[in-house]
């Protein structure tokens, strides 16, 4: 069974299992799948019975983009990264093709001299997929697919691929398959076609929207099917976003200051986590390693305890609707007090990876939390690199989190950003109250103790909540 099935079936027997309606199920899908695999009658049948979900069964692909602004390099390193995300979701690149111009081309992205020549690439390459680099509308997809003759997706399918193979937990993959089946509800082959076609002699006799029954095509069926799991996803998010809300306003309640590690796939962010707080969070060299937030609690070196958020890396034109999807995950950054902001000191033209998550972080509204940067990897990133982005960051710290160079000024810089709610107090805890004295210890700062006959004597400085715990306590302290 393909991927493709797969996701199918799984749709089918999720909507019959939950909504007790059979709407055709097993059978339709078996019927599509064999109309699917009549390749002489392809042409004639695609346009009203093949579902486009693509089979991400990536195996050997050529790649092609259009070069439209920006200098050779860029252009290049545009491909470089493609080719990056195609081995990631498990293809082998054969051959890489870039066509330089002013826009892509409406109806089949790249020119149609190009798509000739690009049909003879995947001949003689023998390529079953063609990977372009940029959003295709339906219609780019479907044209280039006629004329190539092997299946063709775009960057976004790509990259939604890669976060289905990544996601771990129950709201990661509903919040992949949410972005997923968002991107692909358009995309059904021939909706438009096919809908207007089998419309048209309707509207025309009077009928029209709603009026459909019996006549229906798959094409509808799939459709709707797709709308209801959409709703249940939304739904069962929407449970999962309370929880993530409950634990985050905990945190808050106890004015425990929060901060989210941000940055391009890649960068190190979890390598980053796991140095300041010993989390054990998975690193990978793979793109998109990490896609469930992790947060791990920690403290200033004088003290002070704050939570650190491990996230998902963002990518250049980070599809919307996966930022969508993640809304509720990516609220961790705009609700932080501080976002460490990882940049890969490693990479060619680490600068553009800093644009383009500034970009995602705007979008997400996290824009005006506080940044630290901080540059990555600097025990494999060149001295020119270093330079540049001494120059243009001249506030970052420049760090490797593989050697733990720069890591203990980084920890400084974190504390000196950090808010600091903590209220100073002077208490005086009876015995019997035992458990507060452990509390101070273990929440806050103490500053002095000294054990009397009435009790504990405490200077120290604490969180809100912990003070009001205390109001009782209160001695007036000898110098105020
Ligand atoms: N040389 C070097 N490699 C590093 C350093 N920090 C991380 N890496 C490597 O970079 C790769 C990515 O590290 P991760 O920590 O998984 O990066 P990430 O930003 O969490 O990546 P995603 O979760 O995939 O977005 C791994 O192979 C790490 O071993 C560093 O300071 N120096
Ligand atoms: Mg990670």
């Amino acid at each position: 069974m393909t991927k493709h099935d797969d996701f199918l079936a799984r749709i089918a027997a999720q909507s019959e299992r939950e909504n007790g309606t059979d709407t055709g199920g097993e059978r339709d899908l078996a019927d599509r799948a064999a109309l699917r695999r009549v390749g002489s009658l392809s042409t004639q049948l695609t346009d009203i019975t093949e579902v486009e979900y693509r089979d991400l069964q990536l195996e050997r692909v050529v790649l092609v983009g259009v070069w439209s602004t920006g200098t050779a390099e860029d252009a290049e390193a545009s491909m470089t990264e493609l080719a990056r995300l195609a081995e990631t979701a498990g293809s082998v690149v054969l051959e890489s093709l870039s066509q330089r111009r002013r826009n892509p081309d409406a109806g089949t992205y790249i020119g149609s001299g190009k798509v000739r020549e690009l049909g003879e690439v995947v001949e003689m390459t023998g390529a079953d997929t063609v990977i372009c680099d940029g959003e295709l509308s339906p219609g780019q997809l479907r044209n280039l697919e006629e004329q190539l003759k092997v299946k063709v997706v775009d960057r976004t399918a790509l990259i939604l691929d890669i976060f289905a193979q990544h996601a771990k937990s129950k709201e990661g993959k509903a919040q992949v398959e949410l972005a997923q089946l968002n991107y692909f509800l358009p995309r059904l082959r021939g909706w438009g076609v096919a809908l207007s076609r089998q419309r048209g002699g309707r509207v025309a006799s009077g009928a029209g929207i709603g009026s459909r029954g019996p006549g229906e095509t798959k094409l509808e069926i799939d459709r709707r099917r797709i709308h209801r799991r959409i709703a249940q996803l939304k739904t069962e998010l929407a449970a999962m976003r309370q929880v993530r809300d409950t634990k985050r306003s905990q945190r808050r309640a106890n004015a425990v200051p929060a901060v989210a590690i941000a940055g391009y796939t890649n960068a190190g962010k979890s390598s980053l986590l796991n140095c300041l707080t010993e989390a054990g969070v998975l690193v990978e060299d793979s793109l998109f390693a990490t896609l469930d937030p992790t947060t791990r609690k920690t403290t200033t070196t004088d003290g002070r305890l704050y939570t650190l958020t491990d996230t998902v890396g963002f990518v250049r034109h980070l599809p919307h609707q996966l930022v969508e999807s993640f809304r509720s995950t990516l609220e961790e950054i705009a609700d932080a007090d501080l976002v460490v902001h990882v940049i890969d000191g490693s990479d060619a033209h680490p600068e553009d990876q800093v644009v383009a998550v500034r970009e995602v972080l705007k979008e997400i509204d996290a824009a005006q939390v506080p940044e630290i940067m901080v540059v990555n990897k600097i025990d494999a990133a060149d001295e020119i690199t270093l330079g540049r982005l001494r120059h243009l960051l001249p506030q970052a710290v420049f760090v490797s989190a593989r050697t733990g160079e720069g890591i203990a000024e980084l920890r400084g810089v974190i504390a000196g950003a950090l808010p600091d709610p903590a209220l100073r107090i002077d208490v005086l805890v009876p015995f019997h109250q035992g458990a507060l004295v452990s509390r101070v210890h273990a929440e806050g700062t103490v500053l002095t103790e000294e054990h009397t006959a009435e009790g504990t004597l405490l200077q120290a400085k604490v969180y809100p909540a912990l003070a009001g715990a205390l109001h009782d306590y209160r001695v007036l302290a000898v110098n105020e």
